[in-house]
């Protein structure tokens, strides 16, 4: 099983600490890697909630966290809507060779943020995948362009020609010439990691990437989107298990399951009833202001489906949530499709929190997770001091880590180490 943490717990004043300390807990507990997530556009939502340092360039950070930390994976996040792919390239690694072979790269064609990079209205989902499946084609491409083998060329220019070549790539979106201006780091490619899960989003990470990151909030979402991966990954010519899922794991643990049920409620106090009237609105264009809170919610109210909404991913869990349920106005209000993002909510007990991973993980809803840290410090204390042990114990994640290349957490092909 794969594990990982969500890290964005940074408050103002004590920010690269704070992070640096998260990294180095969880690199303590083995766990495969840290993940940064990244928005490109000012979420005042966010903003009030994190106390203004979630907007930190996660490249930066984690080149940061890299030179404190040992062995422990660096995801990071770089959206292929907005940035140019020899950029892109460019800044994975160097991450990598900072982080001596740590670091994963996290694809988004981003919900929002066109307006800061002269792209206005938002380019459809369509043609963001369009472009990204270019875009990881391109950086593929730029990777390989230059060689860690001419390292060992000892200056000679001639051999360096013949390995170090351009790519002259044409395509719709990309005119790149190269090669890239950095070799690849002998710890092997980066890799993929790619969040969104709309048809087109889950064709695109089967062919492309190791894992996705996924917002599962039941069971049913986990299996069904797993077994869909797979099945397109062997369609593709890959094999079922080249493609892991990871959905993220949002927890808050206590010593009673009164506890944990408090920790929620309080993290989610500040949401008034009109901003869950919003949430609901932003994510799937539906206003339930006019019913009473006991009404229901039935099927014939959906809004239409060909309408533009900011993530389909998130849509679509909305859509299926009241499709499976006609819920009240006052039970959908509260689910995590609407006023999260969507992910799997562990509420109890430290053991609580086992089982549920477990039964997902025997059911084949995932193959780990990205652990979401909620609820006060006690919530984050439990999770490292008793729930990554009682995993521990029960053989389904590692006490040591084998090597310290983030390839070698996710159990891909390991290359040979420098200088070997
Ligand atoms: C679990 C999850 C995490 C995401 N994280 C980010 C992120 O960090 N930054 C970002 O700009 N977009 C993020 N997105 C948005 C996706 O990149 C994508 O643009 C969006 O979901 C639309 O794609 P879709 O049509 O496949 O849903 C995330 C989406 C999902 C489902």
């Amino acid at each position: 099983m794969h594990l990982a943490v969500y890290g964005n717990h940074g408050k103002q004043g004590a920010l690269i600490e704070e992070h640096i300390a998260f990294a180095q807990r969880a690199e303590a507990a083995k766990l495969d890697f840290v993940f940064k997530a990244d928005y490109l556009t000012a979420h005042p939502e966010l903003m009030a909630k994190m106390k203004g340092t979630v907007g930190l360039d996660p490249n930066f950070l984690m080149a940061m966290v890299a030179r404190e930390t040992k062995q422990i994976g660096l995801v990071t996040t770089i959206s292929t809507s907005f940035t140019p792919p020899y950029l892109i390239a460019r800044q994975l690694q160097s991450l990598n060779w900072i982080s001596e072979g740590r670091v994963g790269w996290n694809i988004v064609t981003s919900i929002d943020g066109a307006h800061n990079f002269s792209n206005e209205p938002m380019p459809s989902s369509e043609e963001r995948y369009a472009k990204a499946a270019e875009c990881t084609a391109v950086v593929k491409q730029l990777w390989h362009s230059y060689p860690y083998e001419t390292l060992e060329m000892d200056g000679n220019l001639e051999k360096i020609k013949e390995l170090v070549k351009p790519i002259e790539y044409e395509g719709e979106f990309f005119h790149i010439k190269g090669p890239l201006n950095l070799p690849m780091h002998p710890a092997g490619e980066i890799p993929l990691f790619q969040a969104g899960a709309s048809d087109v989003g889950r064709q695109f990470a089967a062919t492309v990437s190791n894992a996705i990151f996924a917002a599962t909030p039941v069971m049913e979402v986990g299996i069904e989107m797993r077994n869909d991966l797979r099945q397109q990954a062997i369609e593709v010519g890959r094999s079922a298990d080249d493609i892991r899922l990871l959905p993220g794991l949002y927890f808050f643990i206590g010593d009673t399951y009164e506890e944990a049920l408090e920790m929620h409620r309080q993290a989610h106090a500040h949401l008034t009833l009109e901003r869950r009237y919003s949430a609901l609105e932003s994510v799937i264009g539906m206003d339930v202001r006019h019913l009473a809170l006991e009404d229901q919610v039935t099927i014939d109210m959906l809004p239409s489906k060909d309408q533009q909404v900011r993530s389909k991913t998130h849509a679509d869990l909305v859509r299926r949530y009241i499709v499976n349920n006609e819920p009240t106005v006052a039970v959908l209000l509260a689910r995590p499709e609407v006023i999260g993002s969507a992910h799997l909510v562990a509420i109890g007990t430290p053991q609580d929190i086992v089982d549920q991973i477990v039964t997902f993980y025997e059911e084949g809803a995932l193959d780990g997770f990205i652990a979401i840290p909620g609820g006060p410090a006690k919530s984050l204390d439990l999770f490292f001091s008793d729930v990554i042990p009682m995993l521990v114990e029960r053989g389904l994640f590692r006490a040591e880590y084998e090597g310290s290349t983030l390839r070698s957490h996710l159990g891909l092909d390991v290359q040979s180490p420098i200088n070997s």
